[in-house]
């Protein structure tokens, strides 16, 4: 493996993706048993798409019995406007892959209202945020005074998007809004809520988590000089983690040069 870092910036390059699943999942313990000792609690916010198969070895010994899984909460930084039980859904990608197999408690678990339009998708998840954070549940940012989550894990579409916030539409914007819609996702299915900048860059820590040479082209791309892709975007309070296998690193010449960019 080898790891750069430089301030708030780690970039981790694994020989494969399985590499990367168990360098994931020691990591995302090892942040749960921190954040619980720190504070009493651990709030997750998931992506959808390959990231959840990448983090299978959390569902493994030895985290399945020494990860204090009753202290998590889950949210999504994303999700379909479809029914849960929808294949597109990404609950039930989480669910099928990771939340049925370890004991979060189900009331801990923020799935998105399935029976309202995306705005009224939005409106409502921005809504229980609201609560938790009146509820001392969810904290907000000193910096930001937006909500404030311990771990976000992200992945990374081939066209640079984060969460659903596409490089062709208006949502990456958002600077007011905790949660917003989108009705023309460029990646089906269209209907969408997202996370906004503002609140994914509130996160104390961020896993960007890359595998594939489908990606490298665009990874190159996110570490260029003064470059505009969603994924270029993100930061994170305390520690943002790029974790990469070889492929997806493999269009950068020297992992070493994005600091110098
Ligand atoms: O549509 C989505 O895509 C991204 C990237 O997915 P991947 O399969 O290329 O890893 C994902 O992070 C997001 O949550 C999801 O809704």
């Amino acid at each position: 493996m080898e790891s750069y870092k430089l301030g708030k910036k780690t970039i981790l390059k694994f020989d494969s993706e399985e590499d990367v699943g168990i360098a994931l999942a020691k990591y995302t313990a090892h942040l749960s048993e921190k954040f619980i000792k720190e504070k009493g609690s651990f709030s997750v916010v998931l992506s959808g798409g390959s990231l959840i198969y990448t983090m299978r070895f959390l569902t493994l010994p030895p985290y399945t019995d020494f990860v204090d899984w009753s202290k998590w909460s889950i949210f999504w930084v994303d999700e379909r406007v479809v029914p849960l039980d929808d294949k597109k859904s990404n609950y039930k990608l989480a669910f099928d892959g990771f939340l049925s197999k370890v004991p979060i408690p189900s009331n801990q678990i923020y799935a998105i209202k399935d029976n309202l339009s995306p705005e009224g998708t939005a409106d409502d998840y921005e809504a229980r945020l609201h609560d938790l954070v009146a509820k001392k549940i969810l904290p907000l940012s000193e910096a930001t005074g937006f909500p404030k989550f311990d771990l976000m894990l992200l992945g990374m579409g081939p066209d640079g998007h984060v969460a659903s916030l596409f490089p062709n539409r208006n949502q990456k914007f958002e600077k007011k809004r905790w949660v917003t819609f989108i009705k023309d996702s460029p990646k089906p299915p269209p209907p969408r809520i997202t996370l906004t900048f503002p609140v994914i860059n509130s996160s104390s820590e961020i896993a960007m988590v890359i595998t594939g040479v489908e990606l490298a082209n665009t990874v190159k791309a996110v570490f260029s000089n003064n470059s505009d892709l969603p994924a270029a975007h993100v930061s994170a309070e305390e520690e943002l983690t790029w974790f990469l296998d070889k492929d997806a690193a493999s269009k950068l010449v020297k992992i070493e040069q994005v600091f110098e960019n």
